[in-house]
C-alpha cells in the first residue's frame, strides 16, 4: 500500500502537481501540466527523475488533473490517497488557516470567483474533479489570502466609504503559499533575519511582493484582486484608476473587454507585443522587449522601497518565483539602483545562483531562496487528517 497525500496548485496557464509521502519534504512524484490550452504539455516524474507516462485532453484545467491521475494510478496501483490538498488563491477576508473541504465551503468560495478570475475558477473545478475522482477523501483548501490576515488596518484598506471595506472591497493580498514556506526557511537558515524586516519579491508569472516582519505579512503590493502591484506576464499591475474610468467612458469598453485587457493582455506582454515570458524577452533583443523589462524592473525598485517604508526598513531582499530563482539578468537589473538601501550584487554569487548573492560589504542581505507552495499544502494536508507532521531541522 503505497500512503500519500496530492497537492494541486492550479496557476493561471499551468497545473502543478505533487504527490507527497506521509512525512518528509521530498515528493514520490511530481509533475507539470504547462501551457493548458491547444499547446498543453504534460510531464510527470518520480523523485528519481524517471518520467511517468501521462496523456489526455489538456486543453482544460480539469482535463489535464484527469490525466494526471490516471498517471499515477497506472503507476502506484496500490496507491491509498489520505488527503487531497488544494492552492486556492482566495480564502476571504477572515480565513487565516487551511479548512477542510465541504458543500458550504465550496458555495462560499464559488462566491469569491469575481474577485481572482483568472484563478479561483480553475482551483474549485479541481476541487470539485479530485472530489469525483476520490470519493471520500479529505479535500484541504489552503488560501493565497491567509498568510496576509495579519496586515493593519492602514494596509487592508482603501480610503472609500467605509461600506465597502465592510462589503469585502479591502486588500487581501495573494501569494501568501509562498510566503508562508519562505517566512518558514527563513527561520530555519536565517533566523537573525526572519525576525527582522525582510522583503519577499515573489517574481513569476504572476508577482508581488510581501513585507513581513518576524515572519508575519506587514503589507504586499497585491491588493484586492491579484491584478494590483507590479506588472506580470500578462497582467498590468498597478494602473491609475482614472484609466478604467476613460476606457469606460469615452471608449465605450465593457468590463468584459476591461477585465481582458488587464488580465490577459497587459503587463510583459502587452509592453512587449512579443510574449509574456521573460525568458524569450531576455532573448528578443528588440526594443519593446527591453521596455517591456525595463519597465518591470524599475516598478519592481518602486515597490522595494514602498515595502521597506511600511515596514520602517529592511533587513533583507529575497527573491523567488520562476524570475526571482532564475533570472541573473533581473536580480542584477533590480539591485542595480538599490545602493542607497544597503544593496550590493556579488556578480559571482549572483551567477552561481548562490543563497546568498549580496556580497560582504553589503549592510542588507539579498537571497535567492526557491519557494515551495506545494509542501505547505502537502503539510496542510497532512495535518488535516491527523498525520502529525515532523519539521525539518
Ligand atoms: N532562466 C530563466 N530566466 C529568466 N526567466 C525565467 C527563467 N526560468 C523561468 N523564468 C520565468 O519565470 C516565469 C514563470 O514563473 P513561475 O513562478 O513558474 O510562474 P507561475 O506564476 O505560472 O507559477 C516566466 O516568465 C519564465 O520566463
Ligand atoms: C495569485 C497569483 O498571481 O498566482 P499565480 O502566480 O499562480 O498566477
Ligand atoms: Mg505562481
Amino acid at each position: 500500500m503505497t500512503q500519500a497525500v496530492l497537492t494541486l496548485n492550479a496557476g493561471s496557464s499551468s497545473l502543478k502537481v505533487s504527490l507527497f509521502p506521509t512525512t518528509g519534504d521530498v515528493p514520490l512524484a511530481s509533475g507539470l501540466a504547462d501551457r493548458i490550452g491547444p499547446e498543453g504539455t504534460l510531464r510527470l516524474k518520480t523523485a528519481a527523475g524517471e518520467a511517468i507516462a501521462a496523456t489526455g485532453d489538456l486543453t482544460s484545467h480539469a482535463g489535464a488533473l484527469a490525466a494526471v491521475i490516471a498517471g499515477f494510478r497506472a503507476a502506484w496501483p496500490d496507491l491509498d490517497l489520505l488527503a487531497v490538498g488544494h492552492r486556492v488563491v482566495h480564502g476571504g477576508a477572515d480565513r487565516a488557516r487551511p479548512v477542510t473541504v465541504d458543500a458550504a465551503l465550496l458555495d462560499d468560495l464559488a462566491r469569491l470567483a469575481p474577485f481572482a478570475p483568472l484563478h479561483q475558477p480553475h482551483n474549485l473545478a479541481g476541487i470539485r474533479t479530485a472530489m469525483a475522482a476520490f470519493p471520500g477523501v479529505p479535500q484541504v483548501a489552503c488560501f493565497d489570502t491567509a498568510f496576509h490576515r495579519s496586515h493593519p488596518w492602514v494596509n487592508d484598506t482603501f480610503a472609500l466609504p467605509r461600506a465597502l471595506y465592510d462589503e469585502g472591497v479591502r486588500r487581501y493580498g495573494f501569494h501568501g503559499l509562498s510566503y508562508d514556506y519562505i517566512a518558514g526557511e527563513l527561520a530555519r537558515i536565517a533566523p537573525h533575519l526572519a525576525e527582522g524586516r525582510v522583503v519577499v519579491a515573489h517574481l513569476g508569472n504572476g508577482a508581488s511582493m510581501c513585507g513581513m516582519t518576524g515572519g508575519r505579512s506587514i503589507a504586499s503590493t497585491m491588493g484586492f484582486s491579484a491584478l494590483d502591484g507590479l506588472p506580470m506576464g500578462t497582467r498590468s499591475g498597478q494602473v491609475d484608476p482614472g484609466v478604467l474610468l476613460y476606457l469606460m467612458d469615452q471608449k465605450g469598453m465593457t468590463p468584459a473587454e476591461i477585465s481582458d485587457l488587464l488580465y490577459k493582455r497587459s503587463g510583459l506582454l502587452g509592453l512587449s507585443g512579443l510574449s509574456n515570458d521573460m525568458r524569450e524577452l531576455e532573448a528578443a533583443g528588440t526594443p519593446e522587449a527591453a521596455e517591456a523589462i525595463d519597465y518591470f524592473v524599475f516598478r519592481c525598485q518602486r515597490e522595494i522601497g514602498s515595502m521597506a517604508a511600511a515596514m520602517g526598513g529592511m533587513d533583507a531582499l529575497i527573491f523567488c518565483g520562476g524570475i526571482g530563482e532564475n533570472s541573473r539578468l533581473v536580480r542584477t537589473r533590480i539591485c542595480d539602483r538599490l545602493g542607497w538601501m544597503g544593496i550590493e550584487i556579488d556578480p559571482g554569487r549572483n551567477a552561481a545562483n548562490a543563497q546568498v548573492i549580496s556580497s560582504d560589504m553589503a549592510s542588507t542581505t539579498v537571497m535567492v531562496v526557491p519557494t515551495n507552495e506545494e509542501l505547505v499544502i502537502a503539510r496542510a494536508a497532512r495535518a488535516a487528517v491527523g498525520l502529525a507532521e515532523r519539521e525539518a531541522a
